[in-house]
């Protein structure tokens, strides 16, 4: 479960970031964070990844109080989260097989383990026919599913996915978003940020918009309420 209690961010610069924010994710849940540029959504991945740290508030990811989160610690606390970037961010030189594997060396699993699991993921993203392939091989929603199995190989609570659609056609981000659903509906909480209107508008899904920092809105209805935004 991600929790932020009344989470204010203000950057070295002075830039107020976030003013206030309270926000509840629920285990399983599935989140569209909304808003326009510059609204404060990066800034809110941020502070779940631990990259920053809040200016006041309480945040609580999976189990881990981010206030008092020791260096150490961090490190565990981000294996509870796959995080999915627009621009993919794979290991160009790497095979699709090569890249999952390197994800898993990297936290200790068995060799065993590993070609049980990459085997899994894969088919669970359609690609387990471009295991040999690496990256330039493949196209923009391939490579997408690529860094999605990536994120999803450990086995996280929850998957943050950071405008994944960004760089995709509509046909392919629409996929991508049936995917995770898809990966959502077999218990891992999603939290996508976006500004893509249209492709929330076909889900029904809650909604959280923010706006100058400031959460305004927050439903089920999948669609945007501000008109604003
Ligand atoms: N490292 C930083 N130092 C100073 N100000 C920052 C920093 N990062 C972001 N900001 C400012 O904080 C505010 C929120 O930025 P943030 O990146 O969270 O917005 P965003 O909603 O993710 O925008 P976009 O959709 O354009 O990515 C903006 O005014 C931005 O200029």
């Amino acid at each position: 479960m991600v929790r932020l209690i009344d989470v204010s961010k203000a950057y070295d610069n002075g830039t107020r970031a976030l003013e206030s924010v309270s926000l509840r994710i629920e285990d399983g849940g599935f989140v569209f964070l909304v808003g326009p540029s510059g609204s404060g959504k990066s800034t809110i991945v941020k502070l779940l990844t631990g990259e920053i740290r809040p200016t006041s508030g309480r945040i609580m990811v999976n189990g881990y109080n981010l206030n008092t989160i020791r260096d150490g610690q961090i490190p565990f606390m981000r294996r509870t989260l796959g995080v999915i970037f627009q621009d993919f961010r794979l290991i160009e030189k790497k095979t699709v097989c090569e890249n999952l594997t390197f994800a898993m060396r990297a936290v200790g699993t068995s060799p065993k383990e590993i070609r049980k699991r990459v085997g899994y993921v894969l088919e669970l993203v359609g690609l387990d026919c471009k295991l040999s392939c690496r990256p330039c091989e493949l196209s923009g929603g391939e490579q997408q599913r690529v860094a999605i199995a990536r994120a999803l190989v450990n086995n996280p609570s929850m998957i943050i996915a950071d405008e994944p659609t960004g760089n995709l056609d509509p046909t392919r981000s629409f996929e991508i978003m049936l995917l995770l659903e898809r990966i959502n509906a077999l218990g891992t909480t999603v939290l996508v940020v976006t500004h893509e209107k249209e492709l929330v508008n076909r889900f029904t899904k809650r909604v959280v918009a923010i706006d100058g920092g400031r959460v305004v809105s927050d439903g089920m209805d999948g669609y945007y309420q501000n008109e604003k935004i």
